[in-house]
């Protein structure tokens, strides 16, 4: 089931929410919104289940407008943060809740119910838990069930608003590989909201960020990463230096401090910090720094340099072995060079 959405727009009051959207999502993928607080994602996702009515634009399941069919009529299941799944009922009872619940005449058989719920129960690695009430399960397994019990009713679309949102990060980290893994078997056209640009980049086949209600890039985790079209995707998708370029015949000249000369001259160049070189001699692009802060996070190390001239932070990142090298230390004069930047023209200070 494919999703287009074309010129959608909604306001609250008069704040815009979502700001003439257009966007296509292919059958069978996964796709993050991803944006900040406040961006429309969530606000879009309402919309897509037909939770919230646009106040104009149209949406189209697989080439069909249903903007104006009912929730109950458009065939999307739903997980959300918290969604609570009902307490005086088993884990069973659960996920058997929305088969139990339909008109007769398309009722399964009880055991056919039966074998369709132990079997959405493997899938998510939980049949063990049938008899348990919601109560006896830890957060991220309740969210598994919560899943469980949104696909048994088998949607066209499912639809995730920031569904590991309340868990801590290593059980986090784990639902969303198992997410991945999960949606690599069923192929369900599934969209997700998320403000998290790790578990975007992680989990989805493609990521829309998102922006004050509009749509700032659309493409696979590597185009977004790799390519960014603008200066605040850039910024939202990991940590990034901020340098003053001078483009000059023959390459781009990176510093601290602006250009003497004129202003046109000048512009931003942005640096992620595993693209910096960390060199213990001077060289004639490098920018003289102090080693600040030294954090050890697994395989990589995070450093915090002060640049010479102005104080300015320039955060980088090493793995471990080359650290290692270079054996740095606390407040140790070194260079850097940033192998790569990127420029965004008109984007002059
Ligand atoms: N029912 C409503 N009434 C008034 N304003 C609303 C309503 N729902 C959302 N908004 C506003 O619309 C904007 C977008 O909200 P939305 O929940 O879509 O953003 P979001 O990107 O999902 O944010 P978050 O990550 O914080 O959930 C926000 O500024 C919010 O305050």
């Amino acid at each position: 089931m494919s999703i287009q959405l074309q010129n959608i727009q909604k306001k609250f009051g008069d704040f815009v929410a979502v700001d003439n959207v257009n966007l296509n999502i292919g059958t069978g993928q996964l796709t993050a919104l991803l944006g900040p607080s406040g961006s429309g994602k969530t606000s879009l996702l309402r919309i897509i289940a037909g939770l919230e009515q646009a106040d104009s634009g149209q949406v189209w399941f697989h080439g069909q407008d249903i903007s104006e069919r009912h929730v109950s009529q458009r065939g999307v299941g739903f997980v959300f943060q918290h969604y609570a799944l009902f307490k005086q009922m088993t884990v069973y009872e659960n996920v058997a809740f929305g088969l139990t619940v339909k008109p007769k005449k398309q009722r399964p058989a009880a055991a056919e119910i039966r074998r369709k719920v132990m079997q959405l129960l493997e899938l998510v690695q939980l049949d063990w838990t049938a008899d348990r009430y919601p109560s006896q399960l830890s957060g991220g397994q309740r969210q598994r069930i919560a899943l469980a019990r949104a696909l048994a009713v088998e949607p066209k679309v499912l639809l995730l608003d920031e569904p590991f949102g309340a868990l801590d990060a290593k059980v986090r980290a784990e639902l969303r590989r198992w997410l991945r893994r999960l949606h690599d078997e069923i192929h369900v056209t599934s969209v997700f909201v998320t403000h998290d640009q790790e578990e975007a980049l992680e989990v989805a086949d493609q990521i829309v960020v998102m922006n004050k209600g509009r749509i700032e890039q659309q493409g696979s985790p590597e185009q977004v990463y790799d390519n960014p079209v603008n200066p605040f995707v850039l910024e939202f998708l990991g940590n990034v230096n901020l340098f003053h370029a001078r483009i000059r015949p023959g390459g781009v000249q990176l510093s601290t401090v602006a250009a003497p000369e004129t202003q046109q001259q000048d512009t931003l160049a942005y640096v992620r910090p595993h693209e910096i070189e960390v060199l213990l001699q001077a060289d004639p692009d490098s920018i003289a720094a102090e080693v600040d802060l030294i954090t050890v996070v697994g395989p990589s190390v995070r450093l915090d340099f002060v640049a010479q001239d102005n104080q300015q932070l320039i955060q980088v990142e090493l793995a471990k072995d080359n650290f290692k090298r270079l054996g740095l230390s606390p407040r140790q004069q070194v260079w850097l060079k940033p192998q790569q930047s990127r420029i965004f023209l008109g984007e002059g200070i």
